[in-house]
Parts: structure tokens; sequence; C-alpha cells
């Protein structure tokens, strides 16, 4: 039994308790559940009681000498942030596209000429398994100094199967050898192959028939994702393809109506898909249809603010009763960043949430993204002991004072695993 955590007397605890079943919808998103002079006791890597520090000081005050007891005065307590959408596991970086957007190109057309996804994919078939795994460590490093403590992680970046492979396994001995828990999803269509440009619908065929039956029977993934777009995949192919992953228990999600309208909106409502992502260009039938089965939109304001894009309507999908989540989409082509904190400023300027809402987004909502409702997402007794402890007073001031890293403290399975806004030594790699 390890060491127990005490959190004290944090300015404000914000705990979302109460209704984690279903993700939260328009008010629901606003209530935090907030305890001024709150405290926490973690203990066994699960939160054992959660309350003012009057309380918990009554209940354990026989046991303080035992704890680490972590002082929060003046300081924001919540849940471990979640970030339901990256391609955690990608080889270098596109800053040479940056350069050329800024001079005019648009991401599809440096994709179209061999670019973009297809340059990450080359650069992650010629990787070795080692170099993937270091890149992606010290990525996840980072995503713990920003206090996240969960992340999906797609692949994608193969486009035949030995690179796929290579990506999720990857991917899962990330979550096996670091400490933030990453949560696999296939994404085999992410870009139709070069080799395949005149016949897609037979990369089509050999994702259904052979790729989706293999990351199952592997046990490699949970989660499904095609990129439904203009000149990737269709509708139509899209459809095919989430239905071959829930085939075989492959939860559909959906990079939906990202850079034109494609009703992936309406697809993702169709086939159940857990959450549709992007939805820049979201129509409001296709909002309306995510409203009422439940699909979890995963907003990118990132991706939008570095492709220089309108961002997706986050507020008007608040009202129409869209569960909304917030995510990085960390990759190397349209969203470079690990700041999920960043990302709530976003949310806030660009999509015209309140701040109480996106912290919603990027912790209950987000566990709903990703099926991990149940154990994350707020901070309630038998419930993970992922904490993050921000430098801010309160919940308003996280979102307003931006391109700043206010973490502090991180607690990860009820182990501090950031103090003083640095990793504890035994997480650095070299
Ligand atoms: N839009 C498709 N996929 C990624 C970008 C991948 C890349 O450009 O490397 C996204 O979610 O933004
Ligand atoms: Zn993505």
């Amino acid at each position: 039994m390890g060491t127990p955590i005490f959190i004290r007397n944090a300015s404000q605890l914000v705990t979302l308790q109460g209704s984690s079943d279903a993700p939260r919808v328009k008010g629901e998103m606003s209530e935090l559940g907030i305890i001024e002079k709150g405290s926490v006791w973690i203990e066994d890597g699960v939160i054992q009681a959660v309350g003012t520090d009057v309380e918990l000081f009554e209940k354990y005050s026989g046991r303080l000498g035992e704890a680490d007891v972590v002082d929060a005065t003046g300081k924001l307590v919540t849940p471990g942030l979640i970030d339901p959408h990256t391609h955690l596991v990608f080889a270098g970086s596109r800053e040479n596209e940056f350069n050329m957007r800024l001079q005019g190109a648009t991401y599809m057309e440096i994709m179209n000429s061999g670019g973009g996804i297809y340059a990450t994919t080359r650069r992650t078939q010629s990787a070795t398994h080692e170099e993937l795994f270091q890149e992606g460590y010290e990525r996840l490093n980072q995503f713990l100094r920003h206090g996240v403590t969960t992340v999906e992680a797609k692949s994608g970046y193969g486009m035949e199967w030995e690179t796929e492979l290579k990506q999720l396994e990857v991917a899962k001995q990330l979550n096996d050898k670091h400490v933030i828990d990453v949560v696999s999803t296939f994404m085999g269509a992410h870009a139709v192959p070069k080799e395949y440009k005149q016949n897609p619908d037979e990369f089509v065929r050999l994702l259904i028939e052979e790729m989706i039956p293999k990351v199952a029977k592997l046990g490699l993934a949970e989660f499904n994702d095609v990129f439904c777009e203009h000149g990737v995949f269709t509708p139509e192919q899209s459809k095919q393809i989430l239905e071959a992953g829930l085939r075989y228990g492959l939860i559909p999600k959906i990079h939906a109506d990202e850079i034109e309208p494609y009703e992936g909106a309406e697809l993702a409502a169709e086939v159940g898909a857990i959450s549709a992502d992007h939805l820049l260009k979201a129509s409001e039938k296709g909002m309306k249809a995510m409203a009422d089965k439940g699909v979890v939109g995963v907003l990118l304001p990132g991706t939008a603010y570095f492709l220089m894009a309108e961002s997706a309507n986050g507020r008007k999908m608040v009202d129409l009763g869209v569960p909304v989540a917030l995510s990085t989409d960390c990759n190397p082509g349209s969203s470079p960043t690990v700041s999920l904190p960043f990302i709530m400023n976003l949310g806030c300027l660009k999509m015209g949430m309140t701040p109480a809402e996106v912290i919603t987004a990027t912790t209950i909502n987000a566990a709903h993204a990703i099926n991990r409702w149940r154990e994350i997402g707020s901070l309630e007794v038998g419930k993970k002991g992922d904490v993050t402890i921000f430098n801010v007073g309160n919940y308003m001031k996280l979102q307003y004072s931006y391109g700043v890293n206010h973490t502090d403290t991180v607690v990860k399975n009820g182990q501090v695993v950031v103090r003083g806004g640095q990793l504890v030594e035994e997480l650095s790699l070299s």
C-alpha cells in the first residue's frame, strides 16, 4: 500500500460530482460542484473522501503523519485533465508546411501533393519502434506538465499493416510504461495511400477485411476512426469502415466536417458513434442528430487556430444539447501542441463557451468521449486518484490567463508525478 495523498484547503475544489453516467449537456455543463476550502484524501490510487478541509481534517487527523500532505491553499484543484483526441505516436514535424501555409497553400493542397499526412506517414514508416516510443514518451511528459492525466491516441500514419501495427504497439507500450493512461484508437482510414488512389474501394476492402479484424483480434484498440472528408473517405466508405469496426467490437469515432460540410455529424449519429470530432462545418441538422443520440462533439479549436480557419460553433452545439468535449488534436500537421489549457482558452474566445463549460469539456465530457466516465473525469469517491492543481485561485482564471502553464501539481493514480511544475525525477527517460 502506497503513501496516502492528502490535498488540503484548495480555494476551489472542482469536483464535477453527480450525474456522471451520461455526458453533460446544456446547463449541466456549468455545474462544477465546487467546494471552497476543499480537500481530497487519496489512498491505494483511489479517491477515498472529498469535502471541506474541516470535514476531512476531522476524519483523517489521526493519520496525517503517514500522508503526503499537499497544501493547495490559494489554488485551483480539478480532476486530472483528459485529452480525448490525439495522434500521439508519430515521427518528425512539419514546420515547412506551416511556412507554406503562411504563404497561401492550403492544408488539403499540401496533402494532395504528397505532403501532410503522407509526409508524416513516410517518417513514421521509417522510424523504429524505439524512436516512436521515445518521441511519444517525451510528448506524454509534456502533456503531464500541462495537467493532463489521460490521453486518447490514434494510429493512422501507417497506411499499411506493419506501420499501423507498430503505432498501436507503441501506444500500448506507452500506456504500460508511462504514468499517463493511453487509450487506443485504430485509424487505418486516415488517408488513401497513393497506390490506391485509382481504386480507393480496394483500400477500404483491405481495412474492412484484413486490418480491422486483426486489430480487434490483437486487442490493440477500443475505437475505430475515419477521416470522412472530400477527397479522403466518402460518407459511404466511412460508414462501411465504421460498421465493420462495430462488428468486431470497435466503437466508432469520426473526423467529421472538418474542412468542408460532408454530413459527417449526421453519419456519426446514424452509426451510433461515441464521438464526432472537429465539426467546423457541421450542419445544424447534424448537430441536432448528435444531440438526439448523445454523440459527444469533440471540438478542436487549436486545429482551427493553426489552420487559420473559423472554429466549430461550440456555443451553438452546447445550446442545442450536444455534449461537448475539447481536445488538443495533438499532431504534427494541424495542431502541434500538448497544451490543453491553451485549448481551453480558445474554447472560450473562439467558440463562445464559458470557462465552466470548458472545464466540463476537458474532464467528465472528455471521459465520456473515450468511454472512461466510470473511472475518471470527476473527483468522487471510488474514482481514480487523478488530480491536477493549478496555480490560480479560481477556475475562470485558468481560461483567462493564457499562454502560461499554471500547472503546479499533478497526482496520477494516487501518486504525485508533477510537483512545483516539474516532473518528479523517476519519470525522466534519460
Ligand atoms: N484531419 C485529419 N487528421 C489530423 C491531422 C493529421 C495531420 O495533418 O498529420 C487532424 O485531426 O487534424
Ligand atoms: Zn485528428
